[in-house]
């Protein structure tokens, strides 16, 4: 990596009342360059460096007006957008409490609730540029459960985007790798102009995360009917424009 110098490792010397897992944890952490990155440069999470990343290569956040944050906790991505986009209204929402930051709407609501795309639309105040998930659910453990799990929120989130973004407007959602992929894949690219996967530095090697990075919207009358875009959404099926 070259965004943070590597020291020499660091163990755990009292692993005492410690799992083996949570040991391992904490060594991560400790040995991680990212985190003592975040930690000096005053951002929240070492998530943020994976979107400082993606915007290098992929040119998301200046200019960006209106700016939506899914699974915002603890806050590094819209720090980050707020930094590089001072003037940007961001709206986030997430289960966990987040710290407020300025400029930032915070919903603490599930995304999969009904009432939560209204509440995030009422908050943005008119089409976003740039609608951002860095939602994952929580791992039971199970490799296809928590895939699909983590799917069934990235293709909310996919919907809420192609229902929210101005024409020309960008959607970035971290995907696992796995069996449903290519369903969204299909869904994105009838609405968006370009479609790519990418994995950040900043992403473990060893984690099976992905973002996909869906530029250049088509706009609302891309694609088939409200009504077939409701129809698809409640039965959670790709679509193909015609
Ligand atoms: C990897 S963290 C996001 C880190 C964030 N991008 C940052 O830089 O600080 C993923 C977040 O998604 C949230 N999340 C998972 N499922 C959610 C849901 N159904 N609704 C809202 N947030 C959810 C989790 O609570 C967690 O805080």
């Amino acid at each position: 990596m070259s965004r943070a110098g590597r020291n020499p490792d660091k163990r755990v010397k009292n692993t005492r009342g410690r799992t083996a897992s949570s040991t391992r944890w904490l060594e991560r952490q400790l040995n991680d360059p990212y985190v003592k990155q975040a930690k000096a440069e005053g951002y929240r999470s070492r998530a943020a460096y994976k979107l400082i990343e993606l915007d290098e290569r992929f040119g998301l956040i200046r200019g960006a007006q209106r700016v939506v944050d899914l699974g915002i906790a603890p806050g590094g991505w819209s720090q980050v957008v707020r930094k590089l986009a001072p003037k940007a209204a961001v709206v986030g929402i997430d289960l966990l409490p987040t710290e407020p930051i300025e400029g930032v709407t915070i919903f603490q609501m599930d995304f999969m609730d009904d009432a939560a795309p209204k509440a995030l639309e009422d908050a943005l105040g008119g089409k976003a540029d740039l609608v951002l998930s860095d939602m994952a659910a929580n791992t039971v453990g199970h490799k296809q459960t928590d895939h699909l799990r983590t799917m069934g929120l990235v293709e909310a989130a996919a919907w809420f985007a192609i229902e929210n973004l101005a024409e020309g407007g960008t959607f970035v959602a971290k995907v696992l790798a796995g069996g449903t992929d290519s369903d969204l894949l299909a869904l994105l690219k009838s609405h968006f102009k370009t479609v790519k996967h990418a994995k950040p530095p900043a992403s473990r090697k060893g984690s099976s995360e992905w973002y996909v990075v869906a530029q250049g919207f088509k706009g609302q009358n891309s694609c088939p009917t409200a009504d077939a875009t409701r129809a698809a959404r409640a039965g959670r099926t790709a679509l193909d424009c015609p």
